[in-house]
């Protein structure tokens, strides 16, 4: 943890100056226009308190002397309402171009969120601490970074007409500058360790903060719904959230108690050091060396310096605070992505010589036993093949790692002998296509949902047909008030839901979408009635003419119709071939063809 604040704090300065080099590219005339505004609030305070003396002198002259002075006090007035109004309109400006600025970065950096989260290897999404880091800067990250800015303008201000004062207060005596400036100290020592605790409290409690929400989540989401009314769940999942939740107030409270009271001492200190500095002036007043007028302003310029001191001890201390929750925001905006064009490897059209999987072996980060354990096996151009195996042998993994969606760590997949590993992304995505087991459902119309699998076509009318065509989804569009612009899911007003199968057939024809070589189908037809799979099953040879095919299905009986079957086990491959030649094998395959088939006797 130490090591951690140390880091942070070397860091700190690092994360400001990123944010200011963001904002002065994003807005460099919006950031100029604060600076200014920001200048003009540095300076009234001075003309303010110059306004004060002037006016209690005059005024007091004028009570002596009768209306023969009541010019001067006339026009220091409407000085005075001049300063006003200025303080007002820059205030008002400031509040106007400071939002400006926060919804430019706000747009800026939640693009570049949004961009990474979905650039960065899928192999990140399985690391818990890929989701903290997610946590804490959905909750504002990036607001945070125009917090810097804004309290480093403050500062400056704040700086500027401290300088002006001290050089006032010093002009009267250097004692009271030497006081004004000693107040800063504790004020700055509170706010600094008040920051570091906040923050490093909400790293604590991030993990179990999310399963906190997690179970919110849970009570209150439709997907579970069911279960939780016939499991009866809602107590045990309200009280493990109300554990959570109450153990976490009770770190905040401690946490407040413990700064309040360190608050309470050191505000004690700066009204005992305040009262001898009134006190002080009091004396020079009494020994003639000062007027009403200077007693009143100087008192003025003390209770205001001490303020002024007070908000940028306070705003130093947010100034790192911010950098620090800014730094999260960094790290994450540097997570290494999935170089999507570093290569100039295309995916080789014409697509001839097939697929070769060599001694591919996989780990998830968060297990000990192989996902995948040097599997090798290869598929020619055209081929349909079949791959089978309990839950769990590893057959989903492996076809994630066809797609290119985990990076390999040992062995290598080649598409016409050219490695994956080193192919642009793009190139082989315009020629892949594939349905997964746990497919999208995107609450948006249909023609999205389809379009999606070639997002440059959407609009392309008779390829959304024929799409739909090919999985069965013709027949559902026309029960659809809307046809294709139908919006599906109920999420939205209007929205038209579907049932799992029909939902899973609209997954299908994105797939079909597009123009592909290789098609990859993780138990695409699970959710589908047995005529429906028998018809997509039948039908797949026809709409996948030429094309290589490779799909998982716990349904040996659909297996049959493949060129080849691969059998999976413990992540290893232990035996394949056709049908036949696997029954004949006397094998794993035959074992659970024969236990399937019992069923339908
Ligand atoms: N995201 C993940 N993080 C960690 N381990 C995983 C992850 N996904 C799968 N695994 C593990 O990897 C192994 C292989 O899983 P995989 O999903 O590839 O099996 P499968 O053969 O497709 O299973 P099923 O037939 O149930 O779909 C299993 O032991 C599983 O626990």
């Amino acid at each position: 943890m130490n090591k951690t604040k140390k880091n942070n704090a070397r860091e700190t300065f690092h994360s400001s100056k990123q944010i200011l080099k963001t904002l002065f590219h994003l807005a460099p005339y919006l950031l100029l226009t604060l600076i200014i505004l920001q200048l003009i609030a540095a300076l009234i305070p001075m003309f303010q308190l110059f306004i004060t003396k002037e006016l209690i002198n005059r005024v007091t002259l004028a009570f002596s002397e009768g209306s023969d002075s009541i010019d001067k006090v006339i026009f220091i007035l409407i000085c005075q309402l001049g300063l006003h109004v200025t303080n007002i309109g820059q205030d008002s400006a400031k509040r106007y171009v400071e939002l400006q600025i926060n919804n430019r970065m706000s747009l800026h950096y939640n693009e570049l969120i949004s961009r990474k989260a979905t650039g960065i290897p899928l192999n990140m999404l399985e690391q818990p601490e890929y989701y903290n880091q997610l946590q804490r800067i959905s909750s504002g990250g990036e607001i945070r970074g125009i917090k810097i800015i804004t309290a480093l303008l403050q500062v400056a201000q704040n700086l500027i007409t401290i300088i002006g004062y001290i050089v006032i207060l010093a002009s009267f005596h250097w004692m009271l500058c030497v006081g004004m400036l000693i107040l800063i100290a504790p004020s700055l020592f509170y706010h600094i360790r008040a920051g570091n605790s906040r923050y490093f409290q909400l790293i604590n409690q991030t993990p179990l903060g999310r399963k906190s929400r997690y179970l919110s989540t849970l009570l209150r989401s439709r997907e579970v719904a069911k279960e939780i009314r016939i499991f009866g769940l809602t107590s045990y999942l309200l009280s493990f959230w109300k554990e959570i939740f109450k153990l976490h107030s009770r770190e905040k409270l401690e946490l407040e108690r413990t700064l309040s009271l360190s608050k309470l001492s050191i505000e004690l200190f700066i009204g005992f050091a305040t009262t001898c500095i009134s006190g002080f002036l009091v004396w020079l007043g009494i020994q003639g060396r000062l007027t009403l007028g200077h007693f009143v302003a100087l008192t003025q310029t003390i209770a205001s310096t001490q303020a002024l001191m007070q908000n940028t001890a306070f705003n130093i201390a947010l100034i790192y605070e911010n950098s620090l929750y800014t730094q999260d925001l960094m790290n994450f905006l540097e997570l290494n992505e999935d170089s999507e064009s570093a290569s100039s490897y295309s995916f080789p059209v014409p697509f001839t010589k097939g697929i070769k999987v060599e001694e591919l072996t996989f780990k998830y980060p968060n297990k000990e036993h192989l996902a995948l354990d040097n599997v090798s096996f290869s598929i020619k151009t055209g081929e349909k093949i079949a791959i089978v195996g309990e839950n769990g042998s590893g057959k989903s993994t492996l076809v994630k790692c066809l797609l290119g969606l985990y990076k390999l760590e040992k062995g290598c997949i080649m598409y016409d002998e050219r490695n994956l590993s080193l192919m642009d992304k793009y190139s082989f995505r315009q020629h892949v296509t594939a349905v997964f087991q746990d497919f999208a459902q995107y609450h948006l119309s249909l023609r999205e949902n389809i379009g999606f699998g070639k997002i440059e076509h959407i609009e392309d009318e008779a390829l959304l047909q024929a799409a739909a065509t090919k999985a069965g989804v013709d027949e559902i569009v026309t029960k659809l008030p809307n046809g294709y612009d139908t919006q599906l899911g109920p999420t939205f007003l209007d929205g038209h839901e579907l049932s799992h199968g029909q939902w899973q057939k609209v997954a299908i024809s994105r797939a079909f979408f597009r123009n592909f070589e290789v098609i990859i189908l993780d138990e695409p037809t699970a959710s589908l009635d047995p005529v429906t799979e028998a018809a997509i099953f039948e039908r797949l040879s026809e709409l996948t003419e030429g094309k290589t095919v490779i799909y998982i299905s716990h349904r040996l009986g659909v297996c049959k119709t493949a060129d080849r079957i691969v059998v999976m086990k413990q992540g290893r491959l232990i035996e394949q071939g056709t049908h036949t030649e696997l029954i004949q094998e006397n094998g794993e395959y035959k074992k659970m063809f024969q236990m399937q088939a019992q069923w339908y006797r």
